[in-house]
């Protein structure tokens, strides 16, 4: 796994509050200069207008997630069916969105180089946030990458990291080994990195605001199904059918 290294984007929690202040800011600003210029406009316009930013702000309350952890741990099984779940509803304005970033970095080139020693791609961490800031913006983002830290801190309200049997590392190894392309160098260098619980300290050491980091053990159904249900329900409060 390639985990590169990324301070400076990084920003606290306390900074996303105050982007968050500058928007409602810009939002009301945008709201005074409507009302001095309504006279001038046409009525269908003001109505269109005023109807896509109360979407938007209703969107942006929608919270932003990250899944993160050693490949082979479950996190796109695992997120895929959170997104069912907080999508079941009659409500359009609660709909989230999720993103494989690793398939993101592949599918647009946002990578310098194939790492052949780590037998995958560096990807290029400028590019990808630049292409995930506006996203995150809008809220309602469900991620999934491997590593956490290159992410800057603002941008979730919570980061799960799942893990798969740091004792016994069967689990994983029988997951990784029916893939394509894990050769045993490649799983091995996996599974060392589950044993070491890399992930986990990554993300305690990159998100520090209290009950943002949330590690769930995933080597059963049954344990995915609670995790589902802790997300959405306790950390992205959705009703559940
Ligand atoms: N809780 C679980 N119980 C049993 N099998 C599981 C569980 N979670 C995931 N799996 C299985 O493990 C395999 C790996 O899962 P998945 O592809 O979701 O992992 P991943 O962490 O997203 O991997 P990557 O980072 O490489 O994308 C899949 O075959 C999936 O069906």
């Amino acid at each position: 796994m390639a985990f590169a290294k990324r301070k400076t984007k990084k920003k606290s929690t306390n900074d996303f509050e105050e982007e968050e202040e500058d928007d409602a800011d810009d939002q009301r600003q945008k709201k005074k200069t409507k009302t001095t210029k309504k006279d001038d406009d046409d009525d269908d316009d003001d109505e269109k207008t005023k109807k896509t930013r109360t979407k938007r702000t209703k969107v942006a309350l929608l919270k932003n997630i990250l899944i993160c952890g050693t490949p082979g741990t479950g996190k796109s099984t695992l997120a895929k069916l959170v997104l069912e779940k907080v999508n079941n509803n009659n409500n359009k304005r609660i709909c989230y969105e999720y993103v494989n970033v690793g398939d993101v970095c592949k599918a647009k080139e946002f990578y310098h180089l194939f790492d052949e020693r780590l037998n995958s791609f560096v990807i290029d961490e400028d590019k990808i946030l630049d292409h995930l800031e506006p996203l995150v913006r809008r809220g309602g983002m469900i991620l999934d990458y491997h590593s956490s830290e290159f992410f800057p801190e603002r941008f979730f309200s919570h980061v799960i990291v799942l893990t798969c049997g740091r004792e016994n590392t069967k689990i994983l190894y029988e997951r990784l080994e029916k893939r394509d392309g894990y050769t045993k160098e490649k799983i091995r260098q996996n599974v060392e990195c589950e044993i070491f619980g890399e992930c986990v300290e990554e993300a305690k050491e990159a998100y520090t605001g209290d009950g943002v980091v949330h590690v769930r053990s995933n080597e059963t159904e049954e344990e995915m199904e609670e995790t589902v249900k802790f997300i959405a329900e306790e950390l992205l409060g959705a009703k559940l059918r």
